[in-house]
């Protein structure tokens, strides 16, 4: 007789394990739910965290990461319910970090389990059979909603409320439907080889500033000299107000120039005091097409790395994420 699959099951919290609070103050994570209708599956359910992902830091997706590597060799797929503001945080986390053959998928809810529309135990049925599934290893950390199957480098959450809340350039990279019971499971592109990192820590500080028309640097000065790294939300390719300009080239400290636009890389392009090709010769380092927080996120790793300046910058320049 076959051993059944074994799927492993961690609960963080998000509106996917919310109800409203009974003093009537709103929702907050309070039972993480179970996976409906999965015949012949052990399920092994973890709950390190419950937690709004608004409180989600760092340091619990080093402590997820690390638990996830406990767990995987006893188990043939994993599952991880999350709040959805910051799941593309935690799953490109996870992305740069870990380094386990087991699929690891990441899902959330945008309605809670009382609200008629919830929409928690399909998304927790899909990613089990996503992370069952063999043609999701060596794919990296997957996230699954609404029957959509996103990388971790490219999803992001397009909308605050509605259903289908996930997107990112370019899209899904697979999809799963069920035909009655059964799953059917499409993947659009083949695997890829990704980097991993090791950090010493992730306390590193890195601040993200936001830019915008008539910016001339407010803030800029008390987040260069608090942070060990910044990352600019800046215009279009990667331009930024004249008055940056000297402000980037005054500090040893890596600046990321990720763009605020919510598509498209980052490219030094323009040659004006502020365009994205001044602020390069300038020292700054674009983010490619990682988005503000994403960059951040890397950021932060090759700092905890221990990495210098130049080398981060080869590793955003190289894609090596
Ligand atoms: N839909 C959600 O899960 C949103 C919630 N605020 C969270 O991220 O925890």
């Amino acid at each position: 007789m076959s051993t059944p699959p074994r799927l492993a099951v961690i609960h963080t919290g998000g509106t996917i394990a919310s109800r409203p609070s009974p003093d009537g103050r709103g929702l907050t994570p309070q039972q993480a739910p179970s996976v409906p209708g999965l015949d012949g599956v052990q399920v092994h359910d973890v709950q390190p965290f419950s937690l709004p992902s608004p409180h989600m830091t760092p340091a619990h997706m080093g402590q997820l990461a690390a638990l996830i590597e406990t767990l995987a060799p006893d188990h043939d797929g994993m599952v991880v319910t999350h709040g959805t503001d910051t799941l593309e945080e935690t799953a490109f986390a996870l992305h740069l970090t870990l380094n386990v053959p087991v699929p690891v998928v990441l899902t959330g809810s945008m309605r809670h389990a009382e609200e008629v529309s919830w929409d928690g135990p399909a998304n927790l049925l899909d990613a089990a059979h996503v992370a069952l599934h063999p043609s999701s290893r060596e794919r990296g950390p997957l996230v699954v909603i609404g029957g959509d199957i996103f990388d971790a480098r490219t999803v992001t959450k397009i909308h605050t409320t509605a259903v289908d809340a996930f997107g990112g350039y370019p899209g899904p990279i697979g999809r799963i439907d069920r035909e009655g019971r059964t799953p059917r499971l499409h993947y659009f592109a083949r695997p890829e080889p990704r980097a991993t990192y090791r950090p010493a820590h992730l306390n590193a500080r890195v601040e993200i500033l936001y830019a915008y028309a008539g910016w001339t640097g407010e803030g800029y000065a008390e987040a260069e000299a608090r942070a060990d790294g910044l990352v600019i939300a800046a215009l279009g390719t990667g331009n930024l107000p004249a008055e940056l300009l000297p402000l980037i080239r005054a500090t040893d400290k890596p600046v990321i120039i990720a763009t605020r636009t919510h598509a498209g890389p980052v490219l030094p392009v323009y040659g004006y005091a502020g365009g994205g090709a001044t602020l390069v010769e300038a020292g700054a380092i674009p983010a490619s097409f990682l988005n503000a927080h994403k960059a951040r996120l890397l950021l932060l790793i090759l700092l905890g790395q221990g990495l210098t300046r130049e080398q981060i910058r080869a590793v955003f320049e190289r894609d090596e994420f």
